[in-house]
């Protein structure tokens, strides 16, 4: 299917398999080829049938292993009825919570060579083969770089730990400075893949001027 620019609204899925999966038609081939931010989600939260739930990220910057920025989700949230009697789950009121991040960091970001993102995340009670993500960055129009990393396989019910290595592209220093005037001009989506079916579009955006008159 053409992915191509930023009409990417009409996203069908195929009947259900046999082992009842509905697997999305958005391939990472289609994904490899966007040259641009997508306007939508390419598939939607229930796609995730893999049950995968992201429960900490850490990004540290390698040559000095600082951290920069992490994060961990809290033990599932359990809210009280208005009885007051029983616990019950709380609903998100937006179905696409929890698919967007906004992030700040200071312009000596956009100076670091290699960044090492540690994830942890559970799988449900499928296994999970072939687990992939490719993440694109963009500023404003332009395609910075593709990240593909591979996550592998994960067997049902699993915890699991592992740090991609984000090497960062080369910015000519104009671009760097465009991008630090303009905040949340830079944005990413990632695609989540397994067995090359998209099961999760998260996307997030980027202000590089943190500590800048702010
Ligand atoms: C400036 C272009 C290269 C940027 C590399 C950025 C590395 C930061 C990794 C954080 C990505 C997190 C994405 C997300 O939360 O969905």
């Amino acid at each position: 299917m053409s992915l191509v620019g930023k009409k990417c609204e009409s996203i069908s899925l195929l009947e259900p398999n046999r082992d009842e999966i509905r697997r999305s038609e958005v391939t990472p081939d289609d994904v490899l080829r966007l040259d641009n931010i997508t306007d939508t989600y390419l598939c939607s939260p229930e796609a995730n049938v893999y049950d995968i739930d992201f429960t900490r990220f850490k990004i540290r910057d390698l040559e000095s292993g600082t951290v920069l920025f992490e994060i961990a989700k809290p033990p599932t949230d359990f809210g009280v009825d208005t009885e007051g009697s029983e616990e019950v789950p709380e609903e998100p009121l937006d179905p696409n919570a929890g698919r967007f991040v906004r992030y700040q960091f200071t312009p000596q970001f956009l100076k670091l060579k290699t960044v090492g993102a540690t994830v942890e995340f559970t799988v449900g009670a499928r296994p999970v083969n072939h687990f992939r993500m490719i993440e694109k960055h963009f500023f404003r129009d332009t395609l910075l770089k593709t990240f593909d990393f591979e996550f592998g396989f994960c067997i049902p019910f699993s915890r699991n730990t592992c740090e991609h290595i984000y090497e960062f592209p080369s910015l000519p220093p104009d671009l760097v400075e465009e991008m630090i005037a303009a905040p949340f001009e830079t944005c990413s989506d990632s695609f989540y893949f397994v067995d090359n079916s998209l099961v999760m579009h998260n996307k997030a955006d980027y202000a590089y001027n943190g500590g800048i008159n702010n």
